[in-house]
């Protein structure tokens, strides 16, 4: 062999797992390989050339010298597996023998020798528990031509199947397993080869005690490779199981069949509410299927509170063994809500455990009607409640009646007593008793039934009400019974009835005795209603301006826009009186006064429109024909002022008679103090201020009172007087504020007081100096708050009352002596006016003197026409304490004295009269003569030249023309 390959061998037999060592014929070493070398714990090298027994005398056993010296003596191959003590391992040994010596292979077989014992150990328990188990146990063999041999059976297996050992070893299952199961047996053991699993099946076996059913049990056994080598069987008897569970099924079904056939459903429950049993009929009451709730508390399925319920109660029953019967609602998964009645007992068995058993009635229909029944009652009597009606049910034999809460409300009975029929009779109105008595009999003997009104008298307050009631008869085997019947209380309705047709009645008649136009528009513009005045006023009739649309025909086009504006604006409140111009029939425009007001329903929203329209033309005439008469006024007083300072030395009266242009009737002044005192006059009537008129008696403070109010804004309105003096102390309240009826004794009417009669107008409280002091703050209120008290009366009125006072007392004087209220004066004295005494003005006086005369001359049929020259000196000199009613009375006195054309004045007649005093030259008291006097005048002494130097226009301060035109109007003309 060549060198490299013999290097080559020892590298590998170097490096191979197992130890190799070879010895010559004298047991030395001649070669040892690296894992002999780790085996024996030496260098091979520190080996070579030894002797393998006095190298290692104790470390070989015995086996091993034996093993070697047969191998060189026999030259045959020895094996040894020994245990090498100083090692403590186990080591299988192959020792060749050659003519050269011996060549040793060891293997270190520890581990596989540990296992093998333990193998082996387990076989040894195994076979142990194999012969002892009862159960048979065979071991079949696979073979390869997929036959299965017996290759092992235990004890147990011999003596149930009464089969000897020899009968069955090594035996076919062919020949052992009858025909009929042969092919199931075989696609068994087939199964469990092919999935490496253990497979069981039922099947029955020809025991030596007989034919059992028994079941198989076959799992593979694998080799390394995972090849299926052998299986192992196992048989166990099942027949006494299976005659139990038979009969435990048997039983079961029977139990099962005997609860579903209950038709409440049943259920039974573990200690922990666990459900174990329930029937058919507690499945469909809940719409459950049985295996979704078997095992469950069924806690999920219904709501928290529910749930909390039927635990609490499950764990009373089951710890107490109480019976309870419970009434709970179940919702079961969110679905209709069941009403249910529960009854669970307790149930103990052999074993001490405690079950529950439950039997639900389902109450749900039961319940629903009953709610809905209480619901209907509630409402019902609510219904009555709220409509007023009441129920009774009168027995007709007993004749008493049950009566509802609301029937004893209406009739004021209390809940205690009971209705009869001659308690009503004594409630009813004794004018309807006879009607209803009829009615009633007929309603019995007829069976119809009963509509009627009639009124009573509750019978705990006498109080008057409407009745409405409705009845009929009960019968039972045709006779009448029962009297049901219900009875209504309209008495709001009756008198809103009542109400409705006094204020349809009161605003008819409003509206058709109203003087002002009215028109009712809907909200479209479509004219609802008009009244006679507004037909009147322009000239259509009420079918042409009913039911048609805007703009209505007294509407001018060029208003149009005013008028849709003035609409607007009473919609958003802004304005509600409006001025514009209507146009009449025949075309003619005129002024109205328009005050639109929204008429709204009962939620506060507009449904149509109304107004009241008055015809301004008459006033607006007047109020023109005023403006004219002071223009012309004021230019005739430019003229005649001029004239006067002219004139004033020929006619000392003419300034008198030219200041009559303020004149006001009956009223006569020459006197500059009088002339301003009215200018006063003038200035406050067109208000609505108070005015305090003070002066001395008879000086002319009501002339001037009723002046005020004549030209007043009030004027087509009353002026009342109260002589505030005149009156007893006692009645002044009465007779200014009014009274009622019983207010004191001797008022036995209502009586209207003057502040009340002069509402809209004036009242003159004449004398109000005398006033007494407990009335002050009465008049005092009503400055104040325009608001007066009726004696007697409740609450208070508020007037529209413009006062004019007058006193000839001292105002302040009488404050100082408390005998007036300064609060009062300063309301008083808002604007005061005082008229002077007539020996202040006497520049009056021949005026009054001239115009009392012509009063008596009337009254006494006289004809006096002069006054001597001397008298009226004296009637000036003369202090008039009484002023103009004293020289009234005075001038009245001496017209029935005087016989000729002159005056005598009694008292005032000293001295024979010398000149005479034409009381006609200056009678003529209109202005229109005193102009036309005084211009002819004027013209005669200007030779009736009109303009030019010399003209009378020049003289008379006028021009030209309007002289001329004043001589056309006066019909002055040249004489
Ligand atoms: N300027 C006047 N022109 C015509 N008559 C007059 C004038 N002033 C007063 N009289 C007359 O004098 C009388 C007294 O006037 P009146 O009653 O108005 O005065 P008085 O101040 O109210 O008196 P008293 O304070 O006494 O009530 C009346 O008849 C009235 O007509």
């Amino acid at each position: 062999m060549e060198k490299k390959f013999i290097s080559q061998i020892d590298f590998t037999i170097d490096n191979i797992s197992d130890g190799f060592v070879s010895l010559d014929n004298d047991w030395c070493y001649t070669f040892i390989n690296k894992k002999a070398g780790e085996f024996l714990g030496r260098k091979p090298s520190s080996l070579i050339g030894k002797n393998i027994w006095t190298e290692f005398p104790d470390g070989v056993g015995l086996p091993f010298y034996h093993a070697y010296y047969k191998a060189a003596e026999t030259q045959e191959t020895q094996y040894l597996k020994d245990y090498y003590e100083p090692l403590g391992r186990w080591f299988d040994n192959r020792i060749y023998p050659s003519k050269e010596g011996l060549s040793i292979y060891f293997t270190d077989i520890t581990e596989n020798k540990i296992a093998k014992d333990i193998i082996l150990q387990k076989e040894r328990e195994l076979n142990i528990i194999y012969e002892t188990l009862i159960q048979p146990i065979f071991i079949l063999k696979v073979e390869e031509t997929n036959q299965f041999k017996f290759i092992s059976v235990n004890n147990s297996f011999l003596n149930i199947l009464n089969i000897s050992e020899k009968e069955i070893i090594n035996k076919s299952i062919n020949d052992i397993v009858p025909e009929l199961s042969l092919s199931l047996v075989l696609g068994k053991y087939k199964d469990a080869i092919q999935s490496k699993k253990t497979i069981q099946w039922e099947e029955t076996i020809p025991y030596k005690t007989g034919v059992k059913t028994a079941i198989i049990t076959i799992s593979p056994l694998l080799d390394s490779k995972e090849n299926c080598t052998h299986l192992v069987g196992i048989i166990y008897d099942i027949t006494e199981r299976k005659k139990a569970e038979e009969q435990i099924v048997k039983s079961e079904k029977y139990l099962e069949n005997i609860i579903n056939n209950i038709g409440d459903p049943i259920f039974v429950k573990d200690d922990q509410s666990h459900l174990l049993l329930v029937n058919d009929a507690f499945c469909k009451i809940f719409k459950l299927e049985k295996k979704d709730i078997i095992g469950k508390t069924l806690a999920e399925n219904v709501t928290p509170e529910e749930k909390s319920i039927f635990f609490s109660i499950d764990k009373q029953v089951i710890s107490t063994g109480v019976e309870n019967i419970n009434e709970e609602t179940l919702t079961i998964n969110n679905e209709e809500t069941k009403i249910i009645s529960t009854k669970k007992t307790r149930f103990i068995d052999d074993n001490n455990n405690k079950y529950l058993i439950g039997i639900i009635r389902d109450i749900t229909s039961r319940k629903q009607a009953e709610l809905l029944l209480q619901e209907n009652e509630k409402s019902l009597l609510e219904a009555q409640k709220i409509a007023k009606i009441g129920s009774y049910n009168l027995n007709l034999k007993t004749q008493t009646a049950t009566t509802s809460i609301t029937f004893n409300e209406i009739v004021g009975l209390d809940a205690n007593s009971v209705l009869t029929f001659d308690l009503w009779r004594t409630i009813t109105h004794p004018e309807d008793i006879p009607n209803n008595q009829k009615v009633l009999e007929k309603c019995i003997r007829t069976g119809e039934k009963f509509d009627l009104e009639y009124k009573i008298f509750t019978k705990n307050k006498r109080e008057l009400k409407w009745i409405h009631g409705l009845g009929e008869v009960i019968y039972s085997n045709g006779e009448a019974i029962n009297f049901f019947g219900t009875i209504q209380d309209i008495t709001d309705r009756k008198k809103i009835e009542l109400d409705l047709k006094y204020a349809k009645d009161f605003s008819e008649g409003l509206i058709l005795t109203m003087a002002e136009g009215l028109a009712i528009v809907d909200l479209k513009g479509i004219s609802l209603d008009v009244n006679k005045a507004l037909c009147d006023m322009t000239g259509f009739t009420k079918e042409e301006l009913l039911g048609i649309k805007a703009p209505f025909p007294y509407w001018p086009s060029e208003s149009y826009e005013e008028i849709n504006l003035a609409f607007e604006k009473t919609i958003k409140g802004e304005d509600n009186r409006f001025h514009f111009n209507f146009m009449r029939k025949n075309g003619e425009r005129f002024p109205v006064s328009l005050c639109a007001k929204p008429l709204k329903d009962k939620d506060d929203n507009t449904v149509a429109f109304f107004a009241t329209v008055q015809d301004l033309t008459e006033q607006i005439k007047a109020e023109h024909k005023i403006i004219q008469a002071n223009l012309e006024l004021s230019n005739a007083n430019i003229e005649l002022s001029a004239l006067r300072n002219q004139l004033e030395q020929e006619n000392i009266y003419l300034r008198n008679e030219l200041d009559l242009v303020f004149n006001y009737e009956e009223m006569v002044y020459g006197s500059a103090e009088f002339s301003n005192v009215l200018s006063e006059v003038e200035k406050v009537a067109l208000t609505s201020a108070t005015v305090l008129l003070l002066g001395e008696s008879g000086t002319g403070k009501e002339l001037l009172a009723r002046a005020v109010h004549k030209i007043s804004l009030r004027s087509n309105k009353p002026l009342i007087k109260v002589n505030c003096s005149a009156i007893p102390r006692e009645l002044i309240e009465s007779e200014l504020f009014g009274h009622k009826k019983g207010s004191f004794t001797g008022a036995s009417s209502d009586k209207i007081g003057k502040f009340e009669l002069a509402d809209g107008g004036t009242l003159f409280l004449d004398e109000i100096g005398e006033l007494p002091l407990d009335m002050q703050p009465k008049i005092l209120r009503f400055l104040q708050e325009g608001e007066i008290e009726v004696v007697g009366g409740t609450g208070t009125r508020k007037l529209d009352v413009r006062i004019i006072a007058a006193t000839n007392r001292n105002l302040k004087e009488a404050i100082e002596k408390k005998q007036f209220r300064e609060d009062l004066y300063f309301r008083l004295n808002v604007f005061p006016i005082v008229i002077p005494p007539l020996r202040e003005r006497i520049d009056d006086i021949p005026l009054l003197v001239e115009h009392f005369v012509d009063k008596f001359n009337k009254a006494y049929t006289k004809n006096i026409k002069y006054i001597s020259d001397a008298a009226m000196a004296k009637l000036k000199a003369y202090n008039w304490p009484g002023n103009v009613r004293e020289l009234e009375n005075l001038i009245e006195r001496a017209s029935i004295l005087s016989n000729d054309e002159t005056l005598v004045i009694p008292g005032f007649e000293t001295e024979p009269q010398k000149s005479k005093l034409s009381i006609k030259k200056t009678k003529n008291l209109s202005l229109d003569a005193i102009q036309r006097n005084h211009i002819v005048s004027v013209l005669e002494r200007c030779d009736w030249k009109i303009s030019g130097p010399n003209g009378a226009s020049i003289l008379l301060g006028l021009k030209p023309s309007t002289l001329r035109d004043k001589m056309s109007k006066l019909g002055i003309k040249k004489q």
